[in-house]
């Protein structure tokens, strides 16, 4: 079993008190549907359990090891042998007991919090927020952060990575190692910088210092873009502990003298590889470079992806010591397993009206998000939906704060957004994500869809894409999510659910209004010419908003339009070649007409859209043309070849349309902008450059 092979006895001890608390009895994989109060598997559950659960625990689990000094000269965390776990579990157990734990250790739960060096204010302001126990990445790397390790953190998106560097750092200025450099006073210097790429995400991660710093006496203050200077500024002045931000406003308060780093004792990287992406390296370095004694700053970084550049820099930042506790590791499932994965092929012009069905079909009448890849996009988009708003980097940040607070408790309950959004917002009862595209690298789809299915709860997320245009393949493969293909909500189903909610509004308005309105209903009655159940039936209708069902099709979702198979008889290989099947028994015209013409996977046969006044002509053409066979499809798309945009070309994707009737369309929304500006500094990748493109 791989151990962690520590250089020094200090270092073993630290191993034994880790593995001693953290047993990871709930690996992340077995959390699904877990509400996070839900009581953790205990030690004592029987061996079957561990049997069944060993191959996900394999994944999920925690183990030490050394890494061999390498470049990065880290030391990892990954998984251990169950078994071997279980032994050890069982034996810190028992050395617990023996101890006469003084805390209230005899709870069952090994990552309870009263099993971890909190104070007691820590532990009842916790306890006050429902939190009773740690979450794994929080459990795993609590003591290495509380004694002064360099830590590079990986769990999957809504793991409680924000915590997990809190706490510790909160401890550590208050009881632990950082205590003694602190600074106190009015005018103190801060004693910890936390830099977050956007914004929003800084005010998050602000508030939860302030939260919990309060009740260890520690203030906080948040420095970020778009708001006034001077309200930061008189808070700088007066001396805080805690400075939370991001990169751009922080260096103008350096360069303009407010703040000053030099006693730093705590440097923390969140999302470190989106704000490199975004081209802030430059700030990052001069920033984290401000400290008088780079040996004597603790840094951490965390992040739910990693790429591999980003450890690169993280040698840059962080101490040859420092450790990497990766919850992701190798495993193929990179984005959260508490979500389920769909994708729905959709064309452009479709998306402003299937959006709506999606969002009533998969949001559990919870909140949605709705990634667009451009500003403009985002605001067109919010504009066609009804109760929905846009956020993104060209609104005034007054405005993206109302509208954030808006969202947050419920005002409204459709954000359309770009990936300012993306990255760690933590929002209650987001139930559904909607990616209006296949975002461009794997990292923004982890993250995207991440924004659902925290702590332990569940979520959907749909990613719309165009067959002809765009591929799903790519981000399959690279964040080994197992996608969910299905095809279009139909109308008529969606009016069924309607109807439902209608029929419920109904029984609840007032006896009352029956006098008012009974001689019209009988006179409708008797002269429409309907059965009274009809009659009822058009009533539902309109009050669930209805004056009439359009069909959709299946395969770009477009009203009006009816999707076609055609097969050949014998293999087909090309589009062309469907071309010239079409045009041996139709005119150009209508050869022309046809959308969203691709492939199936079998290679037997092509499925396109046509107008639903156009479908006569084509199935008699097809009945005189030789070894042509041409069908209306009315439930399901059969499985279509992908395009595989990186070779420009189709491929033998897999399909599985299922026969669910789920909602399919995308739109594209245009494909503004460069690549992120980050790759390195030769590069320039300036400020900005990233942001104001796209989003
Ligand atoms: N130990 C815990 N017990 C219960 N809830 C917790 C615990 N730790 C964190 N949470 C809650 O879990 C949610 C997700 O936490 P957080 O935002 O830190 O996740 P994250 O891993 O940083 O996600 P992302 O990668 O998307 O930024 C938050 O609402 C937080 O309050």
């Amino acid at each position: 079993m791989p151990s962690l092979a520590l250089s020094d006895l200090k270092e073993k001890k630290e191993e034994k008190m880790m593995k001693k608390k953290i047993a990871l009895e709930t690996p992340e994989s077995e959390r699904k549907t877990k509400k996070i109060k839900e009581p953790k598997v205990r030690e004592e559950e029987d061996e079957s359990a561990v049997k069944k659960s060993k191959k996900k625990r394999k994944a999920s689990e925690l183990q030490v090891e050394e890494e061999e000094r390498s470049e990065t000269s880290s030391e990892l965390v990954e998984p251990v042998d169950p078994r071997e776990k279980k032994k050890k579990k069982k034996k810190a157990k028992v050395e617990e007991e023996g101890d006469g734990d003084e805390d209230e250790g005899k709870s069952e739960d090994p990552n309870a919090i009263s099993r971890f060096r909190i104070s007691e204010a820590l532990r009842e302001k916790l306890k006050s927020k429902g939190i009773e126990a740690l979450f794994p990445i929080q459990a795993m790397t609590f003591d290495m952060i509380l004694d002064g390790t360099d830590l590079v953190g990986r769990a999957r998106t809504g793991q409680g990575k924000t915590l997990a560097f809190v706490l510790p750092i909160l401890e550590s200025l208050t009881n632990g190692p950082g205590k003694s450099s602190r600074t106190s006073g009015y005018g103190r210097a801060p004693s910890v910088l936390v830099l977050l790429p956007t914004r929003e995400l800084a005010k998050q991660v602000f508030e939860d210092f302030e939260v919990y710093g309060e009740a260890v006496g520690l203030t906080s203050c948040c420095l970020y873009g778009g708001a006034p200077y001077h309200t930061q500024e008189m808070k700088l002045k007066r001396g805080v502990d805690i400075v939370v931000g991001t990169p751009g406003r922080v260096k103008d308060h350096i360069e303009r003298g407010n703040i000053h780093l030099g006693s730093l004792t705590f440097r923390v990287l969140d999302e470190a590889d989106e704000m490199l992406r975004m081209g802030f390296v430059d700030d990052v370095e001069l920033i984290l470079g401000k400290v008088a004694d780079a040996s004597k700053v603790q840094t951490v970084l965390f992040s739910a992806t990693l790429p591999d550049w980003v450890k690169g820099i993280a040698s840059r930042f962080l101490k040859p010591s420092k450790k990497t506790v990766d919850l992701v590791g190798n495993e193929k499932m990179k984005a959260s397993t508490n979500v389920r994965h769909i994708v729905l092929p959709c064309s452009k012009s479709a998306r402003s009206q299937l959006i709506p069905d999606i969002i009533r079909c998969y949001s559990s009448g919870g909140r949605t998000i709705i990634f667009t890849e451009t500003k403009d996009s985002a605001s067109e988009l919010a504009g066609l939906l009804p109760g929905s708003r846009a956020l993104h980097g060209d609104i005034q940040q007054a405005q993206r704060e109302v509208t954030l607070n808006g969202f947050r408790s419920g005002k409204f309950m459709t954000l359309v957004a770009t990936n300012v959004a993306a990255r760690g917002l933590d929002i209650n009862d987001v139930q559904l994500i909607i990616q209006c595209e296949p975002p461009r690298d794997v990292e923004a789809y982890i993250h995207r869809s991440g924004r659902t299915g925290r702590a332990g709860n569940t979520g959907v997320a749909v990613m719309l894409y165009d067959p002809k245009r765009s591929s799903v393949s790519k981000i399959e493969r690279e964040s080994g999510v197992k996608f969910e293909h299905i095809s279009a909500p139909q109308p008529v189903d969606i009016a069924k659910s309607a109807g439902v909610e209608a029929a419920k509004i109904i029984t609840q308005v007032s006896d009352s209004v029956i006098p008012a309105f009974k001689d019209v209903a009988q006179e409708l009655l008797e002269t429409s010419g309907l059965s009274a159940q009809d009659l009822l039936a058009k009533a539902l209708a309109k009050a669930a908003g209805y004056s009439e069902i359009k069909s959709r099709s299946l395969l770009t979702s477009m009203e009006n339009h009816v999707t076609l198979l055609l097969e050949a008889g014998k293999p087909i290989y090309t589009l062309s070649f469907v071309f010239g099947v079409l045009k041996r028994f139709l005119p150009e015209e209508k050869v022309q007409s046809v959308q969203g013409l691709t492939l199936t996977a079998d290679g037997m046969g092509a499925v396109f859209d046509v107008a639903e006044d156009d479908v006569e002509t084509f199935l008699t053409g097809a009945e005189n043309a030789a070894n042509v066979n041409l069908e209306v499809l009315k439930n399901a798309l059969p499985p279509l070849q992908q395009r595989d945009m990186s070779r420009g070309r189709f491929g033998g994707g897999r399909g599985g349309f299922g026969d669910r009737n789920g909602g399919g369309s995308r739109f594209s929304g245009g494909r503004g902008g460069g690549r992120g500006g980050f790759s390195d500094r030769r590069n320039g990748g300036g400020r900005g450059h990233y942001n104001s493109k796209r989003w």
